[in-house]
């Protein structure tokens, strides 16, 4: 057994899918067994059984530039410490027996990966680490989950000199993306930006994003002042209130806008929100990201400014805000948008554990307008003639009154 599963029984973490390694076999012998084969371009087998993944010990040389350009040797000679050896980081290139207990004591670590284990330290293998670029990301990636573990300098070094060779220019969007949102999904998001801008990789994949350090915001507002920290700061609260992807996506991107606001109206970012929406549809496109990612983040950077301000709004206000989020017709998301813009408010210094009353006013607002009976304001506009859109506009009509009668009664509670 190799990677993810021994790593995290030695960590006591739960368990998650087990991989395994085969030395002395070929896919013949395997195919005999009736396990299935699965790798396009590595000999890895499906379990008939467990459907636990057996990949053929193998070595990797490096044939051409960036993702696919493997040559693969796998042949019943090679050792499982030549396996380990082309692995990405040492605490991953441990090997434990079919059957292990788990004790530390009965692994094969030829790479010193249960010292680095306890240690707290992210150590690549070997110079093999250079054949797969997406490693980059892996280990930003390991950082976040990892939060109390570190980078070896030497590898950080290795990583840096990877992006300075180009090997970030040629990574495939669908890898790129299952890595960032694999990150984004872990405890601490903004590590793994901390790591990619700290090699260089950030520019290079998400330049959008990479902009916004040493870009200033009114102290009044920002304490912490830099976009960029203010971000990495969004996106740690996203995950301490245990946000799902779309709504961590949609805090990554809800600023982008204030990395191209021109330099003498700095550091008030006016009409960022629509920059934003733009370079977001960009970078969007770029990386192939989900619709319902790109659909959340898009309403958070059109209006979390607005969603912010909304305690001013009048009832005509709010239906226009809540129009222009569909909240209506998307409830759901319309929730994900308010939790953004709640880990925006609390994602800047000294904000932290500040209340954020917008959340819960406006998500009552919406309920207000969703039980307006719709059905029988058409029948009654029916009936007093109304035809097409001028029923759609008594609907409107009785959920701008319904939002007035509940502005009323929420000034009196409060009163
Ligand atoms: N680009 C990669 C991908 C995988 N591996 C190796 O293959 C193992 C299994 O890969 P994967 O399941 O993707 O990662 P895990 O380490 O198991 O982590 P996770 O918990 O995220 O599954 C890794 O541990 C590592 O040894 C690697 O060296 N380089
Ligand atoms: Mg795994």
């Amino acid at each position: 057994m190799v990677g993810g599963a021994v790593r995290d029984r030695l960590l006591g973490l739960p368990a998650g899918d087990r991989d395994w390694v085969v030395v002395g076999a070929t896919p013949e012998d395997m195919a005999a067994r009736g396990f299935v084969p699965v790798g396009r371009d590595f000999p890895v087998f499906l379990h008939p059984e467990t459907h636990e993944e057996y990949a053929l010990a193998r070595t990797e040389r490096k044939s051409g530039r960036g993702y696919r350009g493997f040559a693969v040797h796998a042949a019943p000679e090679v050792t499982l410490e030549e396996d380990l050896a082309r692995r990405d980081l040492t605490i991953n290139a441990i090997a434990a027996p079919a059957g292990w207990s788990g004790a530390a004591g009965e692994v094969l670590d030829p790479y010193g990966g249960v010292r680095d284990l306890r240690a707290g330290v992210l150590r690549h293998v070997t110079d093999a680490f250079r054949e797969d670029p997406v490693r980059i990301l892996r280990v930003a990636r390991f950082a976040a989950r990892f939060s109390d573990f570190r980078v070896a300098p030497e590898t950080l070094e290795l990583m840096r000199a990877m992006v300075e060779e180009g090997e970030a220019d040629h990574l495939v969007p669908e890898r790129v993306w299952q890595e960032l949102s694999r990150g984004l999904m872990e405890d601490k998001p903004s590590r793994m930006f901390e790591l990619l801008r700290a090699c260089g990789a950030l520019a290079v994949l998400l330049p959008e994003v990479d902009r916004l350090w040493g870009v200033p915001q009114r102290a009044e507002y920002h304490p912490e002042v830099d976009t960029g920290v203010h971000v990495m700061m969004v996106l740690d609260m996203a995950a301490r209130l245990d946000a799902p992807l779309a709504v961590r996506f949609a805090c990554l991107t809800h600023d982008l806008g204030k990395g191209t606001t021109p330099a003498d109206v700095l550091p008030r970012h006016i009409g960022h929100e629509q920059r934003s929406g733009r370079l977001l549809k960009g970078l969007s496109e770029r990386l192939r990201v989900p619709n319902e990612c790109r659909e959340m983040a898009d309403v958070v950077a059109r209006e979390h400014g607005n969603i912010h301000r909304s305690g001013e709004l009048g009832a005509a206000a709010l239906l226009r805000l809540l129009e222009r989020c569909d909240a209506l017709r998307k409830p759901q998301r319309f929730a994900g948008v308010l939790l953004a813009c709640e880990c925006d408010a609390r994602g800047r210094l000294g904000f932290e554990d500040s209340p954020y009353p917008q959340r819960a006013r406006l998500s009552e607002a919406l309920q207000q307008a969703l039980a307006v009976p719709t059905a029988e304001v058409a029948a009654e506009a029916a009936a007093q003639g109304a035809q097409g859109a001028q029923v759609g506009a008594w609907i409107r009509r009785a959920r701008e009154q319904a939002l007035a009668a509940w502005l009323r009664g929420a000034d009196r509670s409060t009163a």
